[in-house]
């Protein structure tokens, strides 16, 4: 079966990341993750990133690295991690779709939040990547 990519954005404002809880399916429903979705065919990773986030924060972002590193999630599905910042302008994210709460954390703080079990070596080789002091644990 051909892999299919999920992006998730590590989006940083003030160098703190977004963090989003989703809302659906019931399995994954209370747990946080990296807003993001499927790269469609023929689209660029980066383009589904901002179109993405345009659906789901309601925000214009633009992608900026790739993390690197791939990471499974239920098959055929892989997630990889881009950055992502908000462009001048746009309004701040809302939980508009999949998910019901939103934080902002700073890099001592992103443990706080339960993410999703896939999502925690993503989050955490994004933090080593970038260079960023983060609290142990995840
Ligand atoms: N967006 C995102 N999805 C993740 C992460 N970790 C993780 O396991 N997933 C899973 C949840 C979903 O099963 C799948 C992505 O689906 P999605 O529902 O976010 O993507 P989408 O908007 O393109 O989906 P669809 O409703 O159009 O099918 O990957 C993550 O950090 N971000």
């Amino acid at each position: 079966m051909t892999v299919r990519i999920v992006v998730g954005a590590a989006l940083f404002d003030g160098g703190r990341l977004l963090a989003a809880r989703r809302s659906a399916p019931a399995e994954l429903a209370g747990r946080w993750e990296l807003p993001g979705g499927k790269v469609e065919t023929g689209e660029t990773p980066e383009a589904a990133l901002v179109r993405e986030l345009r659906e789901e924060l309601g925000v214009e972002a633009e992608a900026g690295e790739r993390i690197p590193g791939e990471w499974p999630l239920k098959a055929p599905y892989v997630l990889h991690v881009w950055t992502a910042r908000l462009l001048p302008g746009s309004t701040g994210p809302a939980p508009l779709q999949d998910h019901d709460a939103l934080r902002w954390l700073p890099p001592a703080d992103v443990w706080e939040v339960p993410w999703l079990d896939q999502d925690v070596p993503a989050v955490r080789r994004t933090l080593a990547h970038l260079g960023l002091e983060a609290a142990p644990g995840g």
